[in-house]
């Protein structure tokens, strides 16, 4: 059926991106290993929140293609193609109703703040969800190995000083 192995994830374990939304919205993320991401949010409805060790399915469907899929403490479905042979990305994010509502609530390092989204995402109101469905382009690219924990280590705020400009 196909030409590759659909189960060799190497060719994505290990990648650092930066990417920008369409509608302008700038995003960063590590691939940190077959299950597992880190990311941060530098503009956009909740720019400067971050999360690591966010859990996710992630499978090859073409040569350099992958798709990235998990749901969030807060509630927040997120779906992602990576093309990386292209640079092409795609991205679909379901937002529960009182994320679009208060976004501000989701600002922060998510990882220390978990049972907070869980009660939020309790709360609701869930519904009707918000989909947001844009393509991006990759701007940087790069590898950094797996389980990496100095990739995504602060806010997009908190960004060191030779953190290039042009990626903030
Ligand atoms: C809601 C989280 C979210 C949404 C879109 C993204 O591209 C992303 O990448 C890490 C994360």
């Amino acid at each position: 059926m196909s030409n590759f192995d659909k189960h060799d994830l190497s060719g994505f374990v290990g990648k650092h991106l930066v990417y920008t939304y369409d509608n302008g919205w700038n995003y960063e993320i590590y691939v940190k290993n077959e299950q597992t991401l880190d990311y941060r949010i530098h503009s956009g409805l909740v720019g400067n929140r971050w999360v690591k060790d966010q859990q996710a399915y992630i499978v090859r469907v073409g040569e350099s293609i992958y798709k990235i899929s998990w749901t969030e403490p807060t509630g927040t479905d997120v779906s992602l193609i990576v093309n990386l042979g292209d640079k092409l990305f795609h991205g679909t994010i379901f937002f529960p109703r009182w994320v679009m509502n208060n976004p501000e609530k989701t600002v922060c390092f998510q990882n220390d703040h978990i049972p907070l989204m869980n009660q939020y995402r309790d709360a609701g109101p869930a519904y009707p969800t918000e989909v947001i469905d844009e393509f991006a382009t990759i701007t940087f690219i790069r590898d950094c190995g797996a389980n990496n924990d100095d990739v995504i280590a602060c806010a997009a705020s908190e960004l060191p000083d030779n953190f290039p400009d042009n990626l903030r």
